[in-house]
């Protein structure tokens, strides 16, 4: 089974995925790809260069991530010039991943994707799990994790769709504004009820 695990920034993706790791199962992560198709000499970061100025390049030819971002996520004009420029390299990678891992035999494959609702990417996957917290929880972990002023993680929280519109989207929520251990528990009795196995 395809499972896509996607949710608002900051609400608990990356922690439930790292329990689906621990729990042995195959994990296909957008961010983490994203990171990857702009590796310095990539031609998608070329094209990054050329569209927002070779300035959003450091002097060690690596992408200045903290820049973009101040550029994106204030502007949604912005936002879809380099959505244009990303996504399709990391669709593509994200397949290649995906496929990789049922040849090697895996049942399960869990596909960590931040905007698969704002992508309508929907139809990749087989069953979805909405990671969820309330908004001012979503808030505090974000301004402390990136350290960011209130502005700066509001910004980011309205440059995704809101968070009850992908839970109505999903097949199974998870709440994460307990501890650990109770999303984990949340997770384990989704697992056990559609009878999922790596
Ligand atoms: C703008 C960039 C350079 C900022 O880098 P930074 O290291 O600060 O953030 P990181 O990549 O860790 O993303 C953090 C979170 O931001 C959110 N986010 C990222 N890109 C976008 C976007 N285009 N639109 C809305 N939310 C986004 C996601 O929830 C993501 O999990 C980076 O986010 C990026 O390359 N974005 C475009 C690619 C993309 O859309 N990634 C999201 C999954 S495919
Ligand atoms: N149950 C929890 N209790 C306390 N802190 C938590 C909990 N879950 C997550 N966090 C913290 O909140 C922050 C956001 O979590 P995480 O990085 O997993 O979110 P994410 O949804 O993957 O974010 P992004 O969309 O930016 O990739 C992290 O600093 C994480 O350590």
């Amino acid at each position: 089974m395809i499972i896509g695990l996607t949710g608002s920034i900051a609400t608990g993706k990356s922690t439930v995925s790292r329990m689906l790791k621990e729990k042995g199962y195959p994990i296909v992560d957008a961010d983490e790809i994203s990171r990857q198709v702009v590796e310095p000499g990539s031609s998608v970061l070329e094209k990054i260069a050329d569209a927002f100025g070779k300035e959003i390049i450091d002097q060690d030819g690596r992408l200045n991530r903290e820049k973009l971002g101040g550029l994106i996520f204030n502007d949604q004009l912005e936002r879809e010039k380099l959505n244009a420029i990303m996504h399709p390299a990391v669709r593509q990678e994200m397949i290649r991943q995906k496929e990789l891992w049922l040849e090697k035999g895996f049942n399960t494959v869990i596909m960590d994707i931040p905007l698969l609702f704002e992508s309508k990417l929907q139809s990749y996957v087989e069953k979805i799990i909405v990671v969820s917290a309330t908004p001012s929880i979503q808030r505090k972990r974000l301004m402390a994790r990136n350290n960011l002023t209130g502005e700066e993680a509001d910004a980011r929280i309205n440059s995704q769709l809101p968070i009850p519109e992908k839970e109505k989207g999903a097949d199974a929520v998870i709440n994460n504004n307990d501890t650990l251990e109770e999303t984990e528990r949340q997770l384990d009795a989704i697992l056990a009820k559609w009878f999922v196995s790596p």
